[in-house]
């Protein structure tokens, strides 16, 4: 049997982050993923749905800028637009295996499965580890309703050749809304259905309702406290049958996409052969990403879910990881600021607390909050759908959470994350100069 002093499950961000830096130390690692190498975010997550929205949000401005100097209408061809994400996919598991390569860290193909506390097989192949790194990520959470098997998901969308006519999103999260948004673009009748009373709960309510308008004029159809109880197969298509408080209905698509949350990877693994405490289906870490039960075991990013299921956050985790695996249990993580986009057209994003949030803490502060459609980065690129709302703290004017919507959002929340996660005052905010006329040259009205 092989031994190594890392074993890593999974091939993603996390994967990639901790595999170098035990390398660089000196150590023995090992690689391991039943998928072509790279991870969710590179092939079927973050980068390949960006390349798409790239196509989509030409589509917008052009459509925006109509009647103000600009014309002729534009449209998206689908296997074009595919084709130019796959310039940045395709390559991607290559590269990947040969940087392993250069490295001299090995590469094993197949579901890993534990067979003892720090053994596991792949295949047929049994490898030990003196650690071992679950970075296995994370997959569509089960529905339990009939028909479930007919549901595509984000890996399915994201490569199909050609764009169906009428599609339902089931779920109304982040994936729900950046596909709604790239498949309307695209020509699709897109309907999501959503359990809850409002979709994008992560992000402020009163942003997500003025981002609605937009989902209202691209013509998706946005259905809240919506129930998906089954999925049926017809000759041609699929009916969604739903329930909702004014009653049953039903939805004819053409496809069917899961967009209803993701849960960590970990059935494969047989956790239990290996003594590692799970519960309801997520990990039993210490504040160290280290199993409470087998300290062999460490976890990183989606698999781990300490932080939220982000990609710098998979990174992070890793980081930390390794820095106690060199140095000994002394490194805990540190989510403060983790911003996060939601990249419709336009974006919404958010950083630290929401108001609610620092309501429920307690906290006393000042806020700002504001439908800017008439502020100058609006009206530049004609689009009505702009605001934001700024909390600071009272005692100390350090900011506390930066929500904002419309053009830029996705690149000036990084400055408010700055702020809060080095305790940047809103006085350092205001009396920085950013370039003008750009998104961050309002950060001083914000505030
Ligand atoms: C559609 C979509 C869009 C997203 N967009 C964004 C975004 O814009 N920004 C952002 O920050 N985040 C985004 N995310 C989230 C982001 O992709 C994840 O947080 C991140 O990729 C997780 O990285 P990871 O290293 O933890 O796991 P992953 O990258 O998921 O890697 C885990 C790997 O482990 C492998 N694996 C699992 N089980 C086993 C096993 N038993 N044996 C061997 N291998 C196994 C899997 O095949 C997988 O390749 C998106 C996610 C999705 C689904
Ligand atoms: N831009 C980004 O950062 C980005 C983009 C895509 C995905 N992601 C990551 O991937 C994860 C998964 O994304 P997601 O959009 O699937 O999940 P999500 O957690 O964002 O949203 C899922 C939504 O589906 C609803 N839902 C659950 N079951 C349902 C049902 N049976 N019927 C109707 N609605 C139902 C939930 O109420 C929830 O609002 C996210 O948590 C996120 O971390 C991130």
């Amino acid at each position: 049997m092989k031994t190594y002093d890392l074993v890593i499950i999974g091939s993603g961000t996390a994967a990639m982050v901790a595999a170098m830096r035990t390398r660089a130390a000196g150590w023995q690692v090992a690689v391991i993923d039943f998928r072509p190498f790279g991870g969710t975010c590179a092939l079927r997550g973050c980068d390949p749905k960006k390349m798409l929205i790239r196509g989509a949000v030409t589509v917008d401005e052009a459509h925006r800028m109509r009647e103000k100097g600009v014309e002729g209408a534009l449209h998206i061809n689908w296997p074009g637009l595919m084709a130019f994400k796959r310039t940045f996919t395709d390559p991607v598991p290559e590269k990947q295996e040969r940087r392993y390569a250069e490295k001299e860290i090995d590469t094993y193909h197949g579901q890993a499965r534990f067979t003892g506390r720090n053994t596991l097989v792949v295949n047929d192949t049994h490898i030990e580890g003196r650690h071992i790194l679950i970075a296995a990520g994370a997959q569509p959470i089960r529905l339990g309703i009939p028909g479930e098997g007919y549901l595509a998901d984000n890996e399915d969308f994201l490569r199909l050749e050609q764009l169906p006519r009428r599609i339902v999103l089931v779920g109304g999260g982040y994936i729900a809304a950046e596909f709604s948004h790239i498949a309307a673009r695209a020509g699709a009748e897109v309907t999501i259905l959503q359990r809850g009373a409002r979709i994008l709960k992560q992000f402020d309510p009163e942003l997500v309702g003025w981002l609605m308008e937009k989902f209202l004029e691209i013509g998706v159809d946005v259905r809240t406290g919506t129930t998906v109880d089954a999925i049926e197969k017809t000759g041609t298509g699929f009916l969604v049958h739903t329930s909702a408080e004014n009653g049953a209905r039903t939805f004819e698509a053409d496809l069917v996409v899961h967009a209803s949350g993701r849960a960590p990877a970990l059935e494969a693994l047989d956790l239990d052969a290996a003594g590692i405490a799970h519960e309801k289906g997520q990990l039993k870490l210490n504040e160290y990403l280290q199993s409470v039960s087998n300290e062999a075991i460490y976890a990183a990013g989606d698999a781990a879910q300490m932080g939220p299921p982000l990609t710098p956050v998979s990174s992070h985790d890793a980081k930390v990881v390794v820095a106690n695996l060199l140095e000994g249990n002394r490194h805990k993580p540190d989510y403060r600021g983790v911003p996060s986009v939601a990249f419709t057209i336009p974006p919404i994003a958010a950083v630290g607390l929401s108001e609610d949030q620092a309501r429920r803490q307690g906290l006393k502060f000042r806020m700002q909050s504001q439908k800017a459609s008439d502020w100058f980065t609006a009206r530049q690129a004609a689009e009505k759908i702009y605001g934001f709302k700024v909390l600071v703290d009272d005692a100390t004017d350090r900011v506390l959470g930066g929500h904002l919507v419309g053009p830029h959002a996705d690149e000036v929340i990084n400055l408010f994350a700055l702020a809060i996660r080095h305790n940047l005052t809103a006085e350092d905010l205001k009396t920085t100069m950013f370039a003008y006329p750009t998104g961050a040259s309002d950060i001083g009205y914000m505030l």
